[in-house]
């Protein structure tokens, strides 16, 4: 099983200015998404698991070995991250070009590349656009050639930030699919997330930051059932859950399959 350790981990861009204070999570093969208010320090987190900014303090440890002394160039090879914002990772004239590219660039053969890059672009749906150019297609069909590019890498960490932006119905239906599956292969998803109808759904664990620190970590639906820390995370509960609050349900419904259930048994 993969596992991410962050003890007592702080972090500051300027002095005297924590953005992160004394961190400690340990991240598992659950689904696990990050929420928390603009400039929680959600990305930040982000950074520090990819090595791409030091800590101040703490420590990060990925399956057991510390990454202070890995390069980034070898951390690319256990965390691939989707960025939020597709035209800020896409650069190259095809599809099939750009998911192969992070393959080939931690030193996949040209021929794993490639298969790797088929395989990815079937599993987010995309495989006929194999040929056409990224920016010929549109926003939310570039998000899925983003994930299929990280996809390829095959990496044992994967994870998302925002995916489900610009996403309609069944494309967020396929993320979820996406998720689900690297769950099965036994990869470590973790999502940062301001959807909370997504988060509700999707999945077992959220972890709530607020001002640079842990304020909830927990199973979903226990998360959705704290109102005062989330209020005081300025965050707001799931759609359906906010519904079956009003309704005065005896259970706190988080998706409507659970609302269905819960309204019958009122
Ligand atoms: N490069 C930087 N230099 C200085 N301060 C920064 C830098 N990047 C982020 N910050 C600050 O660090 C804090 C945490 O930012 P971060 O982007 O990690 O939050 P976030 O939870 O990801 O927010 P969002 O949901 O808006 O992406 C914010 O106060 C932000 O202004």
């Amino acid at each position: 099983m993969n596992k991410i350790k962050v003890e007592n981990l702080s972090f500051s861009y300027t002095p005297n200015d924590l953005v992160l204070s004394n961190i400690n999570i340990t991240f598992d093969n659950r689904t696990t998404a990050i929420i928390g208010q603009n400039g929680a320090g959600k990305t930040t987190l982000v950074k520090l698991l990819k090595g791409l900014i030091k800590p101040i303090s703490g420590d990060i440890q990925i399956n057991g070995t510390s990454i202070s002394s890995q390069s980034v160039a070898s951390l690319a090879k256990q965390i691939g991250l989707v960025f939020q914002n597709p035209d800020d990772q896409i650069f190259k004239q095809t599809v099939l070009d750009e998911v192969m590219f992070g393959p080939l660039n931690i030193g996949i053969n040209e021929v794993e590349a490639k298969n790797a890059a088929i395989e990815a672009l079937s599993l987010v749906g995309m495989s006929k656009h194999e040929n056409s150019n990224p920016y010929d297609l549109g926003l939310s069909e570039r998000k899925l050639i983003a994930i299929a590019s990280i996809l390829s890498m095959n990496t044992p960490i994967i994870i998302f930030d925002e995916p489900t932006i610009a996403q309609d119905f069944i494309s967020k239906e396929k993320i979820k699919n996406i998720i689900r599956y690297l769950q099965f292969q036994g990869k470590l998803v973790l999502t940062i997330i301001h959807d909370m109808d997504f988060v509700a759904e999707c999945f077992e664990r959220t972890i709530v930051l607020c001002k640079g620190s842990v304020l909830i970590d927990d199973e979903t639906k226990k998360v959705f059932q704290n109102v005062d820390l989330l209020k005081e995370a300025h965050l707001e509960l799931p759609h359906v859950a906010r519904l079956s609050k009003e309704l005065a349900l005896k259970n706190l419904s988080l998706t409507i399959d659970d609302f269905i259930t819960d309204w019958f048994n009122y």
